[in-house]
């Protein structure tokens, strides 16, 4: 499924513009990545949906958030671990399952799964990837866990027989995507499409052109758009009674329904490449904190889209996540291959501990909502919605 970027078009170590050694954070990477990867590529990955406000915004919202640091606290040695759906992690980010990180490198699913061994992170594998199951569960640490993503394909026994697989080798949870029934019009890859067909002089009759709603260029297999919440969470259960989060929740109603069906939400709006002028994630913690903080205390709640910095996640925590994951950084991170998703996480590492010296922490679990507010709601009042 995933289009083959051509050897020829893949810059090699000496041919990339903007070295590895030259980074020192994040966004750093999406710059390096806009440099040294073909067009399309980087086209396909950075893409969000119609306007780019979605995207845009996930970024946004998390500096919205501002901290209240305690200061002359002892701290020592400070402790990043955090337990996700069951399994103890070095650090509450994880990396997002993404199709077509193969137009980042051609090894890139396994770079990531390497790189999170490495450093005792979670990779949450996407089922989309070019690589096998069994593939990418071998290139696991001996003490690595994995989770695994799934979409339901309009085959559900496909999907089925992947569950069942997936638990065969030996993943520990699982995160059914649900915000992408169909694809979101994704311009800025459909426009990179368009224009490379052009130039290979491959007109398209103007009565006919239809381009303007054509599939994402790495495409998907056909989704299954039947399940309800009742008939998605029956399925699964009766395939595997291991952790399930689902993906793609977007308002506080959702997240107590996925604490009714047993499952955890995840919060996500996919990057900003389904629905344009979706809600981020911020926006959901914060409704879910006002609507229902129950949530909090019988699910685990995930949460992705924008993040960029140590300090957006040690937010994400304090309003009550407990994994925190990235897409694009990692994808951006990984066109250099294991070392340049080893330096991804080594730089966020280091950016949590530094935030939580700052705030007066030594661990996660004495984060709370009292660590952050958002200045432009009067501060009285902003405390009591936290
Ligand atoms: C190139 C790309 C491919 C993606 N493919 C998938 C996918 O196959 N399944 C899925 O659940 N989410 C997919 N996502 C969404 C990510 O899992 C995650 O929700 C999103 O990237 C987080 O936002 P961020 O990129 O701003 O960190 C993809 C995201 C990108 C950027």
């Amino acid at each position: 499924m995933v289009q083959d970027v051509k050897k020829s078009e893949r810059s090699s170590v000496s041919e990339r513009r903007v070295r590895l050694s030259s980074i020192i954070n994040i966004l750093d990477f999406e710059y390096a990545a806009s440099q040294n990867l073909p067009p399309a590529a980087f086209a396909f990955l950075k893409t969000g949906a119609e306007d780019e406000q979605a995207a845009k915004w996930n970024r946004v919202s998390w500096k919205m958030l501002r901290f209240l640091p305690r200061v002359l606290r002892p701290i020592g040695k400070l402790d990043l671990s955090q337990i996700i759906l069951g399994i103890k992690f070095a650090a509450p980010f994880f990396i997002c399952p993404a199709g077509g990180a193969k137009l980042a490198h051609s090894e890139a699913d396994l770079c990531l799964t390497k790189a999170a061994g490495r450093h005792q992170i979670l990779h949450w594998v996407c089922n989309n990837s070019h690589v096998s199951q069994q593939a990418m569960s071998e290139a696991r640490a001996p003490d690595q866990t994995t989770f695994w993503q799934i979409y339901a394909r309009s085959d559900l026994e496909i999907t089925t027989q992947e569950v069942k697989q997936a638990v065969k080798l030996g993943y520990k949870g699982f995160a059914l995507t649900v915000d992408a029934v169909r694809a979101g019009k994704r311009e800025r890859d459909l426009k990179v499409s368009i224009a490379k067909r052009e130039q290979n002089g491959m007109g398209v009759d103007d009565d006919e052109d239809d381009d303007f709603a054509g599939e994402p260029s790495v495409g998907r297999p056909e989704m299954q758009l039947g399940l309800d919440w009742i008939s998605a969470i029956e399925w699964l259960r009766k395939i595997t009674d291991l952790p399930i989060a689902i993906k793609g929740i977007q308002c506080w109603e959702d997240a107590v329904l996925c604490m009714d069906h047993g499952a955890h939400p995840w919060l996500s709006n996919h990057g900003g490449r389904q629905l344009d002028s979706a809600p981020s994630a911020v926006e959901t913690l914060i409704s879910m904190r006002q609507h229902c903080p129950e949530v909090f205390d019988r699910c685990e709640v995930i949460v992705d889209g924008g993040i960029t910095r140590g300090s957006d996640i040690v937010k994400a925590i304090a309003l009550g996540a407990k994994g925190v994951g990235l897409g694009r950084p990692f994808l951006y991170s990984v066109s250099f291959g294991e070392a340049g998703a080893s330096k991804a996480i080594r730089i966020l590492k280091n950016e949590v501990e530094t935030t939580m010296a700052l705030l007066g922490i030594t661990s996660l679990e004495q984060l709370n909502s009292s660590y952050t507010y958002i200045p432009s709601v009067p501060f009285g009042t902003l405390r009591s919605v936290l």
